[in-house]
C-alpha cells in the first residue's frame, strides 16, 4: 500500500534532482545536508547559528535522547522541539546503528536488539515497535526503521542475513507507524552491502513495502568510495524517482558532489562538528588543518569571498591560536564555518541543478578542492 508522498521534484539535470519536502515542522529544500545534533544539542552551536548557515532540518540521536532524559520526558515536554528549541524539522535515526557500533554487551535476533545503557548499565531491549514509539515520542518529523548495517567488507552469507532481517524489520516499523499523524513520514533502509543483486532485492522489496522515502544504508562502513558510487548507481534507479532518497551517513563534500549526481537527495554526517572541534576547516580550497604551525602569523581570513562572518573575518592565526590552546571558542568557529560550508555547497548544487549547470558546477568546484589552499 502506498503512502502519501510530500516531496515534490523541481528539476532534475541528468540523474541529479533538487525538489522539496514538506514536513510538519516545514519545508526541506533538496540536495539537503542534515547536521547531527547528538543528544539534542548541536555540539559547540547554537540553533541560531544552524538556521542562519542555511540548514533546513538536523538530526535527533534517538539512541541518547531514549537513554537521557527518555523519550516519555521529551513527550511531556512537547517534544523535541518545543524541548531543544529547534523550531524545524527533524529527522530521527531508529537507535539500532548506534547500539551496535556503540554500546558492548549487545545481542542482535529476530526480536530486537538487547543492549546495556553506556549511563548506567540498565538493561534496554530496542525492537523495531518501540523504536518507531521511541521517534513518535520524540516527536520527529522523519522516522527511520530500524535495521541491521553490516561493516564492510563482509561475509556473503552476513550481508545476506542482515539484508533479510533489515526487510522483516521494514515491515514491522510500518506497522508500527500506521498511528501516526497525517504528514509525518517513515522511511526504509535499503540494505545488501557490496553485493549488486542483494542491493537490487533489497530495493525491490523494500518499495513493494511502500514507505514516504528511502535512505540507502550499509555504506560508508568501510568501504572504497568507488564502492559506495557502485552501490548508489545499482539501488538509486530502483527507488521510486518521485521520493526522497537519503544516504546515510555521508560524508566528506567530494562525497556529497559525487551522491547528488547520482540521484541522492539527502545527507547526515557529523564529519563538519566532528572535525571542527578538532580543529579542522572545510573551504572552498580544500580541508585545512588549523592546528599546522603554517597558519601561526597568517593574518588572511579562511576564505575572504565566503560569507559566513566567521570565515572572511576571523584571521587563520587567531584560529591557529584557539585550536592550540585548546580554547573552547575554537572549536565552536570552526563547527559553524564547517556546517556553513556544506550548507554554501549545497545551495550552490540545488542551483546549479536547477539551471541545468551542474556538470560546470561541479568542475568548478572539484578545481577549487584541487587547487588546495595557497
Ligand atoms: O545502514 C545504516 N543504517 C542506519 N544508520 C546508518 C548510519 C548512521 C547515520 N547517522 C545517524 C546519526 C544519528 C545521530 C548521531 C550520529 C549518527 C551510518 N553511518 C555511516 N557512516 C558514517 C559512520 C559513522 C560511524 C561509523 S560509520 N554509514 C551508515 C549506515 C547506516
Amino acid at each position: 500500500m502506498s503512502l502519501p508522498n510530500h516531496f515534490e521534484l523541481l528539476a532534475t539535470d541528468g540523474t541529479a534532482r533538487t525538489g522539496r519536502l514538506t514536513t510538519p515542522h516545514g519545508v526541506v529544500r533538496t540536495p539537503a545536508f542534515m547536521p547531527v545534533g547528538t543528544a539534542g544539542a548541536m555540539k559547540g552551536m547554537h540553533w541560531r547559528e544552524v538556521r542562519d548557515a542555511g540548514a533546513d532540518i538536523v538530526l535527533g540521536n534517538t539512541y541518547h535522547l531514549m537513554l537521557r532524559p527518555g523519550a516519555e520526558r521529551i513527550a511531556t515536554l512537547g517534544g523535541l522541539q518545543a524541548f531543544t528549541g529547534w523550531n524545524g524539522p527533524m529527522l530521527t535515526d531508529s537507535g539500532g546503528f548506534q547500539v551496535m557500533s556503540l554500546s558492548d554487551l549487545r545481542k542482535v535476533n529476530e526480536k530486537a536488539v538487547t543492549f546495556r545503557s553506556h549511563i548506567d548499565g540498565a538493561k534496554v531491549e530496542l525492537s523495531p515497535e518501540r523504536s518507531i514509539e521511541v521517534q513518535r515520542l520524540l516527536g520527529s518529523d522523519i522516522a527511520m526503521q530500524m535495521d541491521e548495517c553490516v561493516r564492510l567488507p563482509a561475509e556473503r552469507s552476513d550481508i545476506e542475513r542482515a539484508m533479510r532481517l533489515s526487510l522483516r524489520w521494514a515491515e514491522r516499523s510500518k506497522r508500527a507507524f500506521e498511528t501516526a499523524p497525517a504528514g509525518y513520514m517513515l522511511c526504509g533502509i535499503v540494505q545488501g552491502g557490496d553485493i549488486p543483486e542483494m542491493r537490487r532485492t533489497s530495493a525491490r522489496e523494500l518499495v513493494d513495502i511502500g514507505f514516504h522515502g528511502y535512505a540507502i544504508g550499509g555504506l560508508a562502513v568501510g568501504e572504497p568510495q568507488a564502492v559506495m558510487l557502485a552501490m548508489i548507481e545499482e539501488t538509486a534507479p530502483l527507488l521510486p524517482i518521485d521520493r526522497p532518497r537519503y544516504l546515510m551517513g555521508v560524508g566528506t563534500p567530494e562525497d556529497l558532489l559525487e551522491a547528488v549526481s547520482r540521484g541522492i537527495d539527502m545527507f547526515d554526517c557529523v564529519l563538519p562538528t566532528r572535525n571542527g572541534r578538532h580543529g579542522m576547516a572545510f573551504t572552498r580550497f580544500g580541508q585545512i588543518n588549523l592546528r599546522n604551525a603554517r597558519h601561526a602569523d597568517d593574518p588572511r581570513p579562511l576564505d575572504e569571498e565566503s560569507e559566513w562572518p566567521a570565515a572572511h573575518n576571523i584571521s587563520r592565526a587567531y584560529l591557529h591560536h584557539l585550536v592550540r590552546s585548546g580554547e573552547t571558542l575554537g572549536a565552536m568557529l570552526l563547527s559553524e564555518i564547517n556546517v556553513a560550508y556544506y550548507q554554501h555547497l549545497m545551495r550552490g548544487m540545488r542551483e546549479a541543478i536547477s539551471s541545468g549547470t551542474f556538470e560546470m558546477f561541479q568542475q568548478q568546484t572539484r578545481a577549487g578542492w584541487a587547487r588546495g589552499d595557497i
